[in-house]
């Protein structure tokens, strides 16, 4: 019989002693290793192990704090209005604010709500987020929303509110120069929309120091679209706006301070203020109504200008007549018709054509100065120079373009009304302001009332001046006779 060879088996005590050595060893050869590659050796290379290993995120985060320091982040504003008109209408939640002098209501994207939008077909989203106060644990449960205050004496730090921007981080360069910049241009635009347009009157008396200025919200509803007058001028007047404040380097360039001067003249009841209404609802600039005739002298002149803020327009109405401007050598200077005692007796054209060009000019940007006069020709040729007032704008008496305007603000009424034929016959052949026409459209609501009672007036108008050109006529006719017969 064949004997079985067993393997021999390890007995415990051979087993413990392998364990014992191979224990030894591991330890050597952590020590060796040890001494060999000091700690921080070993955290540098696994932390760049770990770098180069882990997955990379594609997504670049943009981080917009409220404040920088001290100071607002201009950038933070921006996108915040900007994003008031991206909500999502299916939102859950919503801020609203309003200070005291804003006459509407602000709607805000609420805190952790993500808004998705998207810039030349680029997807991004943002979110806003408020990190709430901090106590001195590092926690933020303590602090009562409710009250918006932490708890006294416990050393909170202000809560934290920023917003973020998320993209595809291959988008940087376009989302930084392009994307970001847009949103600058669009949330000031959106400011404009929202802004109340005021009018303040500049005195040289009264008040502080070189006088004070009232101010009242310009509730004057006159805009482009409303205002009667030819297409083209008026093309032309909103082109030129836009010109004038999109060339602010270009201004800088060629060493011309960035205002721009206009002269109104026409009849009265022409449109004259209303544009000027026009112009300042259009640019959200302020106006600053100058009574001439309330100025002490040049001193008192600077002053008043000094205090008009940028973006605003300057507004001297009837320049002929507010005050009888001596000329520019100081002969035959005027004195103020209601002059105040103590105050400087003159004021000189010199004064006021240097302050066009040169003082006030200088002192500030985006200023806009508009002259209004019915009588052009009144006007002192120092004035009307090619280069003073930058364009000189005639309002005029009623056209058929005009009434179609007019026609459609005050009655909703349009080229089909069986009776425009006729009111414009009657317009093409006689002198009618709009402010006159104006009057007659608000008298009723009934559009065919109105219109009806247009036409009496236009030709009771039209009766009453031939009968007036007729007397002259006939007086004229009779002089003559008279010489002949003499
Ligand atoms: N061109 C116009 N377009 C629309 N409405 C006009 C126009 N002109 C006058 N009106 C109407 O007539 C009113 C008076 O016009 P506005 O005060 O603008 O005339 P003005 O030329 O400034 O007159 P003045 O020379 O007397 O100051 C305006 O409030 C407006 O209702
Ligand atoms: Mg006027």
């Amino acid at each position: 019989m064949a004997s079985q060879v067993f393997p021999e088996l390890p007995t415990p005590s051979s087993l413990l002693s392998a364990y014992a050595s191979m224990s030894t060893s591991i330890m050597l050869f952590r020590t060796m290793f040890n001494q060999l590659f000091p700690r921080e050796l070993r955290r540098y290379v696994v932390d760049a192990v770990r770098f180069y290993w882990k997955p990379k995120s594609s997504k670049l985060t943009l981080v917009f704090d409220e404040k920088d320091g001290m100071t607002a982040n201009h950038m933070f504003d921006a996108a915040e209005a900007f994003l008031c008109t991206r909500i999502n209408p299916n939102s859950d939640r919503l801020r609203i604010t309003k200070s005291v002098k804003e006459t509407h209501i602000n709607i805000k994207f609420a805190d952790s709500e993500e808004i998705a939008d998207s810039f030349e077909g680029i997807p991004v989203s943002w979110r806003y987020v408020r990190q709430p106060p901090q106590n001195r644990n590092g926690d933020g449960d303590d602090f009562d929303y409710s009250m918006g205050k932490s708890s006294p004496g416990r050393g909170f730090s202000l809560e934290k509110r920023y917003i973020e921007l998320k993209f595809d981080k291959k988008y940087k360069e376009i989302i930084i120069t392009s994307y970001l910049p847009w949103i600058v241009k669009r949330s000031q635009e959106l400011e404009d929309q929202k802004k109340v347009v005021k009018l303040r009157n500049l005195q040289s008396y009264g008040g502080g120091p070189g006088g004070y200025k009232e101010s009242v919200n310009l509730d004057h509803p006159s805009t482009f679209e409303t205002l009667a007058m030819d297409p083209k001028m008026k093309k032309m007047i909103i082109d030129d706006l836009n010109l004038f404040l999109r060339r602010k380097d270009f201004y800088k360039k060629v060493g011309k301070a960035w205002k721009r001067g206009y002269l109104l003249y026409g009849p009265p009841g022409t449109g004259k203020s209303s544009l000027i209404a026009a112009i300042a609802n259009y640019l959200k600039f302020d106006i600053y109504d100058l009574q001439l005739s309330n100025v002490g002298g040049d001193s008192s002149l600077k002053k008043l200008m000094l205090q008009t803020s940028n973006r605003s327009i300057l507004v001297i109405e009837d320049i002929d007549c507010s005050i009888q401007l001596p000329d520019r050598k100081g002969i035959a200077p005027a004195k103020f018709p209601d002059a105040k005692p103590g105050r400087d007796p003159m004021f000189t054209l010199s004064g006021l054509l240097n302050f066009i060009d040169g003082l006030w000019s200088c002192c500030g940007d985006e200023r806009i100065i508009i002259f209004t006069t019915n009588h052009k020709e009144r006007l002192d040729p120092a004035l009307l120079r090619p280069g003073r007032m930058d364009m000189h704008i005639h309002m005029s008496y009623l056209t058929v373009d005009g009434f179609e305007t007019l026609a459609a603000n005050y009655l909703n009424v349009h080229n089909q009304h069986w009776r425009f034929r006729e009111i414009k016959e009657l317009i093409k052949c006689k002198k009618v302001t709009p402010a006159e026409v104006a009057e007659e459209l608000m008298k009723s609501e009934d559009a065919d009332e109105v219109l009806e009672g247009l036409v009496r007036f236009l030709k009771r108008k039209k009766m009453e001046e031939d009968e007036s050109e007729d007397g002259v006529d006939n007086e004229v006719h009779e002089t003559k006779k008279a010489k002949v017969i003499s």
